[in-house]
């Protein structure tokens, strides 16, 4: 798993969950007019229809916490470990012991960080515990150059850049909450309390994943993980790699 962005919580209005597999995802047109808004329709959904043919395009890979992105990408680097590449992010803190500028973030100043924010340098950032995170557009290039495909884990702002190629989006949905719930306690990583948390969050993201504003070019719903893990590599790479 790449080393995660912190990612800003989506708004969550209030909504009752409706986990229900709708046939196709919205028409990709929607796509870059509208900014991401964060209203709620919970669902899972499948689609091939709007996915472009795989090439070395970087992909926005998102879902609740605990549909399964880690598994599965994971499983994905195992099987292709030389394909893939991760950005480094920008970051206003200071180093931990043993990190190294340029390997684990790019740690920069204020000053620099609002410079490059000023110059729409960063695909998306945001503030997380009083500092402050980016990933830039030439951290993602950096990938690309080397001819590999980039993966991101970052919030949907990218698909409104106004300079920055258009990612592929997917989406990895949970089977249903209860199904989400379970995987979550049975990961054992959380306490209640996170726990909660997360299940509220991922009803907004579900919601988000099929509303009109969603840029998700494929929606897989993670239930079998075999079967999750064809679609995924299907998407990211191809149906002849
Ligand atoms: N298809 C599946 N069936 C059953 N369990 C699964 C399946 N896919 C993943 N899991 C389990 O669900 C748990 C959550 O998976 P994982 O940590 O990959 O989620 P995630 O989306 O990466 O979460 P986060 O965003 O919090 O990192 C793990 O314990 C994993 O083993």
């Amino acid at each position: 798993m790449p080393a995660r962005f912190p990612r800003t919580p989506p708004t969550v209005v209030p909504a009752a969950p409706r986990w229900h597999i709708p046939s196709r995802i919205p028409p990709l047109t929607c796509i870059l007019q509208a900014p991401p808004r964060l209203a709620f329709t919970p669902c899972s959904t499948l689609s091939t229809a709007m996915a472009p043919a795989p090439s070395h395009t970087p992909i926005v890979i998102s879902g609740p916490s605990g549909a399964g992105k880690s598994t599965i990408l994971k499983r994905l680097f195992d099987e292709y470990p030389d394909r893939f590449g991760f950005s480094v992010s920008h970051t206003t803190r200071s180093p931990r012991a043993g990190e190294q500028h340029g390997r684990e973030y790019h740690f920069v100043t204020k000053d620099d960080f609002q410079d490059l924010v000023d110059k729409k340098g960063f695909v998306e950032h945001a503030q997380f515990g009083g500092n402050c995170y980016g990933t830039s557009i030439k951290a993602i290039d950096d990938i690309t150059a080397k001819g590999r495909i980039c993966i991101l884990d970052i919030e949907m702002e990218v698909a409104n850049h106004p300079t920055f190629p258009r990612p592929r989006f997917l989406f990895l949905s949970p089977p249903s909450k209860e199904e989400l719930e379970k995987r979550l306690r049975g990961r054992a990583t959380d306490k209640e309390e996170a726990i909660l948390k997360r299940l509220k969050q991922a009803e907004a993201e579900m919601d988000f994943s099929t509303s009109p504003e969603a840029p998700h070019d494929k929606i897989v719903v993670n239930d079998d993980l075999d079967k999750a893990y064809a679609e995924v590599k299907e998407f990211i790479v191809g149906k002849d790699a």
